[in-house]
């Protein structure tokens, strides 16, 4: 039996979950989370003609330049302006503050001198007349965001800027990290002559707090069915991801514990490398369950693959298309019959076009290629060898880039 391709086995993933419920979230935490519900703004803004310079309000009509104008009150930001004000007037204003009644534009202070009572316009009127008017930012009742919308730091300050104070959002999905194998120790711990850290719970605790997810605090279980069924079984979460023992071997032992529990199992193995043997079911209480494979670069891959859409759709979100192009630094060698995701590096070439580097050594084990990646370049099933300057599909996971990137 042939395996699904990459997007066929998503899409019976995403096809068996639901968004969680949703509850509002303060609006300067919801950074990362997706919107539930449109989002409608409940007054104008601004709420009143605002003046976007300090200087004077006048009338267009009175400020020809040399006109001499009655200076009357001032307009102080967050203030009533403290006079009347009528045609032949200026008064004193300050950037954000309301234009008074009967004025229509400012002379910034750099352009005209007060003279005792009087306010002497000294430039020829400016072509921007710095008022910004009522309402121009948006309207009341005007959609500011839509639902299915990921919130980031300037679509929190539109909704911010309307007064809202709360953002209907799904929950944050509590993901369950499994780690299995009897060789893995926690860092920090004491690791035997025979043992490993595990590096995939941290990376992945990591990777779904980046994905608006809350890591449980992860459970790390022998090679053993029941011990694994049970720590399956009795996880808090509304994911369970589970790491390692997704393979052929004799203590691969995580989906008959799994089966056991009377769970569906949707997809066993995906025709992609790294990750072949990533799977995926269905708890008996409806609970997904994503196993990935052991080796870091895999579980990584496959997290960024099928954990992140997991993850947005059970927050009501979709991570779309995520593919774009990037030319060939270097030559590269012909595919073998299953998708392989390279891990590599992006760069500028000299005319500061995006060009991508497939590392050389591609084992599936290498943390360190994996931290000096930042890009996966797809290569679809027996694509030719292809040359420097080729376009290649790439995929950028959603990383910090610091300067050595
Ligand atoms: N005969 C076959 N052998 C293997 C096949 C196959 O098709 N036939 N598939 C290979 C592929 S591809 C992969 S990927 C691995 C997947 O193995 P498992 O998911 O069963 O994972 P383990 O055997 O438990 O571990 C694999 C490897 O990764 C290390 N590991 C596991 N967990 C962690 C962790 N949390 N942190 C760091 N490293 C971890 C583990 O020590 C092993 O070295 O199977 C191939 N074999
Ligand atoms: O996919 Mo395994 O993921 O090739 O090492």
């Amino acid at each position: 039996m042939s395996l699904p391709t990459m997007e066929e086995a998503l899409a019976s993933m995403l096809a068996a979950v639901r968004p969680l419920a949703v509850a509002p979230v303060p609006v300067g935490a919801a950074d990362g989370r997706w919107l539930a519900e449109t989002v409608a703004a409940l007054r104008d803004q601004p709420p009143f003609d605002a003046s976007a310079m300090d200087g004077w309000a006048v009338r267009s009509a009175d400020a020809a330049k040399g006109a001499r104008l009655r200076i009357v009150g001032e307009s102080l930001a967050g203030h009533a302006p403290d006079a009347a004000f009528t045609p032949g007037d200026a008064m004193r204003i300050f950037t954000g503050a309301a234009l008074p009644s009967g004025a229509d534009r400012v002379v910034i202070q750099e352009e005209a001198r007060r003279d005792g009572d009087q306010l002497v316009v000294e430039a020829e009127a400016d072509s921007a007349a710095y008022v910004r008017p009522r309402g121009c930012d948006f309207m009341a009742g005007e959609t500011l965001l839509e639902a299915g919308q990921r919130l980031n730091p300037w679509r929190i300050a539109l909704a911010a800027s309307a007064g809202i104070a709360t953002l209907p959002c799904h929950a944050a999905p509590r993901v369950a990290l499994l780690s299995t194998g009897d060789e893995l120790v926690a860092p920090g711990g004491l690791a035997g002559p025979h043992q490993i850290y595990d590096s995939c719970t941290p990376a992945l605790a990591a990777f779904v707090a980046h994905h608006g997810g809350r890591p449980m605090p992860p459970a790390q279980v022998p090679d053993d069915e029941a011990a694994i069924a049970a720590a399956v079984a009795g996880a808090a979460c509304d994911i369970i991801v589970t790491i390692g023992g997704a393979s052929v071997g004799d203590r691969d032992l995580v989906k008959p514990a799994v089966r056991g529990l009377g769970a569906r199992l949707l997809v066993e193995g995906v025709q992609m490398r790294p990750g072949k043997p990533v799977w995926f079911a269905i708890l008996g209480d409806g609970r997904p369950l994503l196993g990935l494979p052991g080796n870091p670069a895999s579980a990584l891959v496959c997290a960024e693959l099928f954990l992140a859409p997991l993850l947005a759709r059970l927050q009501g979100g979709d991570t779309g298309e995520r593919f774009a192009t990037a030319r060939l630094a270097g030559p590269i060698a012909a595919n073998g019959p299953r998708d392989h995701y390279l891990r590599g590096r992006l760069g500028r070439d000299g005319t500061g076009g995006r060009v991508v580097t497939a590392f050389a050594n591609q084992d599936s084990s290498l943390v360190s290629v994996m931290a000096a990646a930042d890009v996966l370049v797809r290569r679809r099933p027996n694509a030719p060898a292809a040359e420097a300057g080729e376009p290649v599909e790439v995929l950028e996971p959603g990383l910090v880039r610091d300067a050595s990137c």
